[in-house]
């Protein structure tokens, strides 16, 4: 899995596997698929980044309205927060943070080769760049300023699939070379600081599904729509239950009737 496996241990970079299984992979990949977006993988970026590929994703928020709405079960979104929360939860742990580590933002998102797509294609799927800070790759730096989401202290990403070509993702030098990559599969975490370099290589056929998540040590910043989205959960499964007991009530009197009229 790795070029370098020194190279990972640098700066408190963790993969692990096991975050999330089969299962619970394909409940994502299917949501994105049912309910995605389509061309807009990230806020403010309506273009994927390469020519050769195209992006689809969907905010937990979009996932929790689409159950609501009933267009897909509620079991889907409950999957998409409860996998988001054990990965926070791990990611909180692997580095020791007494404080809480809120959600900054989260997305769970494909990235899809385009038929015919050149397999000799120069540019990356992603490249190279730190999430929380512009990366000037002449002078060997990354200035922490605007537009960059500064706030953000550590990031994460969740894989779901490996049925695909290419696409790996590489933590990165200043002068766009891979210092260490990991090859995606459902399950395996990556979890970094948010000021390290990387990038993902290119996706030369398939499907590529990752939720990706960043977070922030400041309350100010977290994602609200994560916590609104928890209760909205709750919600609906309350509801859920309540109509299930209404259904189990009316077929127990619709039972007693009939025993009644068979007397
Ligand atoms: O999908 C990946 O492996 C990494 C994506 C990434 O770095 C990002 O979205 O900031
Ligand atoms: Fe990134």
């Amino acid at each position: 899995m790795h070029k370098d496996p020194e190279a990972l241990k640098m700066k408190g970079r963790v993969a692990v596997d096991g975050m999330a299984d089969e299962e619970e992979c394909q409940a994502l990949m299917q949501l994105v698929n049912e309910e995605a977006i389509y061309g807009d993988g990230y806020k403010g970026i309506t273009k994927p980044f390469s020519e050769h590929e195209k992006f689809e994703g969907i905010t937990v928020k979009d996932a929790v309205n689409a159950a609501g709405e009933k267009r897909v079960p509620l079991f889907l979104p409950a999957m998409y927060v409860y996998l988001a929360e054990r990965s926070r939860a791990f990611v909180q742990r692997f580095f020791g943070l007494s404080n809480h580590l809120y959600f900054s933002f989260t997305h769970l998102v494909c990235r899809q080769a385009k038929d015919g797509s050149p397999s000799n294609r120069s540019d990356l799927s992603h490249p190279v760049h730190a999430d929380n800070c512009i990366v000037d790759h002449q002078h060997k730096v990354c200035h922490k300023i605007d537009p960059a989401f500064t706030w953000r202290d550590y990031s994460s990403v969740l894989y779901l699939n490996d049925n695909f070509d290419g696409g790996n993702f590489m933590f990165a030098n200043y002068d766009n070379t891979s210092q260490v990559e990991v090859e995606p599969k459902c399950g395996r975490l990556v979890a970094f600081a948010a000021d390290d370099l990387h990038g993902v290589q290119p996706l030369l056929r398939g499907q590529r599904c990752a939720l990706a998540m960043w977070y922030t040590l400041d309350p100010l910043h977290q994602e609200l729509e994560m916590v609104s989205s928890w209760n909205k959960i709750e919600q609906l499964l309350e509801k859920k239950k309540e109509e299930e007991q209404k259904e189990g009530d009316q077929s127990n009197n619709n039972s007693t009737d009939e025993e009644h009229e068979e007397l």
